[in-house]
């Protein structure tokens, strides 16, 4: 079987085009659109000899950046596909499903007005879910379509932990409560994570901190999320790249006020104005604002220290909140990489039974690994997040499914 795999952000497109026989997976070509809709817009594919492509045009909308895509998989210099007829489906990361979905779903007319009623949650998100779903249906008219969701996994979460403290009456009018993102990322490293170290994931607590751009913290008790850091919107919890994560209801209200902004401007300052960006002046990316702090400017260093301790107090109430820990993951670009984020957020925790070893932390970058020591009560894990391959497996199964019908 062939599928190719859409991850449909903002501004970006990213894509795996797999190949499957007998439960064996291989990539045969991946990379991602970036800068869709403005100046420089460009396209860097992946061969699976690992030669780079850079091609560069302008990619105007995500109907033309699927056009660019299809184009450079079935390109005779580049591609690995003989014609588009070779793809047998297509997978979506979708990243609002609401309380509607709590698994992967074929995609049907149905499903893609249920998804277009989410677009109010997420409404930086499910809209270019949406418009990969829609240039896929022109593109390829009648190719079986998947959609999985982030939040699908967490719609496990027990009403104290979704809920929030507002007029119930809210949750019923608008669905205001919690929901929780990253659910694929969050199931793909605890089950991994669990054939690790030979542990039942049904039976395991686990807490897992997906940090990438975006970046939330999972509880994960018996096989099912219990509590996460993201809620109504990927905006709550962590301190992220350019987000703000948990803050004080009073001071949104107190901002608006004084700079005399609407709720649109007041989005923009929360969601990309804020966090690693905002707190040092200097960039979103890890990578950068760690050299900065190096090169000892004061405000990059506490932007760092300030992630850090928000992610500490995280592991804290979710050892509170599971009555234990068995496993820490740590996933996403900056999980996977950054070591010093790793030993800052853990140091001090032999309280918890939590002991990283320095010198293997020090040398993990990007692959599995366990890095606690020995004798350390609960295992920390790096476990390089897969949410491409989870698509294209829960694309293969419910493609089946439908066919034995
Ligand atoms: N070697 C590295 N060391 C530290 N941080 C890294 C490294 N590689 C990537 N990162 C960080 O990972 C973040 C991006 O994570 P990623 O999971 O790729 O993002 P996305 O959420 O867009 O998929 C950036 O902050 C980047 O600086
Ligand atoms: C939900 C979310 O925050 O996604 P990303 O990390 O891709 O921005
Ligand atoms: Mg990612």
């Amino acid at each position: 079987m062939k599928i190719l795999v859409l991850n449909c952000g903002s501004s970006s497109i990213k894509y795996q085009l797999y190949s499957e026989a007998n439960d064996e997976w291989a990539v045969l070509g991946k990379g991602a659109i970036e800068k869709i809709g403005l100046k420089g817009s460009f396209l860097k594919h992946e061969k699976e000899s690992g030669e780079k492509v850079l091609l560069e045009g302008e990619i105007l909308d995500h109907q033309t950046g699927i056009d660019y895509i299809m184009g450079v998989l079935t390109s005779e210099r580049h591609g690995c596909l003989k014609g588009l007829e070779e793809l047998d489906a297509v997978g979506h990361r979708v990243v609002h499903g609401g309380e509607e979905f709590n698994s992967s779903v074929f995609i049907t007319p149905e499903v893609i007005r249920k998804m277009e009623e989410c677009i109010e949650l997420a409404p930086l998100h499910n809209p270019p879910n949406l418009k990969g779903v829609y240039a896929v249906q022109q593109l390829l008219p009648g190719i079986p379509q998947v959609g999985v969701f982030d939040t699908a996994f967490h719609q496990s979460m027990p009403k104290k932990a979704y809920m929030y403290a507002i007029p119930a009456t809210l949750y019923k009018k608008y669905g205001i409560r919690r929901y929780g993102f990253h659910g694929t990322s969050h199931r793909y490293v605890s089950e991994r994570a669990c054939e690790m170290v030979n542990l039942d994931f049904q039976k395991a607590r686990i807490i897992s901190c997906h940090l990438g751009n975006g970046a939330s913290i999972a509880a994960i008790m018996d096989g099912h999320s219990v509590d996460t850091s993201m809620g109504f919107t990927p905006l709550e919890g962590l301190i992220m790249g350019t987000r703000a994560g948990d803050l004080d209801l009073g001071a949104v209200t107190f901002i608006m006020d004084k700079e005399m902004i609407g709720t649109r401007s007041a989005s923009v300052l929360f969601n990309k104005h804020s966090g690693l960006l905002g707190v040092s002046g200097i960039s979103s990316d890890m990578r950068e604002v760690h050299d900065a702090a190096d090169k000892g400017n004061a405000m990059a260093q506490l932007s760092i220290e300030m992630y850090n301790y928000r992610i500490k107090k995280y592991i804290g109430s979710y050892i509170a909140a599971m009555g234990g820990v068995d496993l820490i993951i740590f996933t996403g670009g900056i999980g996977e990489n950054a070591t010093y984020i790793r030993a800052g957020v853990l140091n001090q925790m032999e309280f918890f039974g939590i002991e990283i070893d320095e010198d293997i932390n020090a040398a993990i970058h990007g692959k599995e690994k366990v890095i606690s020591k020995p004798e350390s009560r609960v295992k920390v894990l790096v476990v390089p997040t897969n949410e491409e391959l989870v698509i294209a497996k829960d694309t293969k199964e419910i493609v089946a499914e439908m066919s034995n019908r």
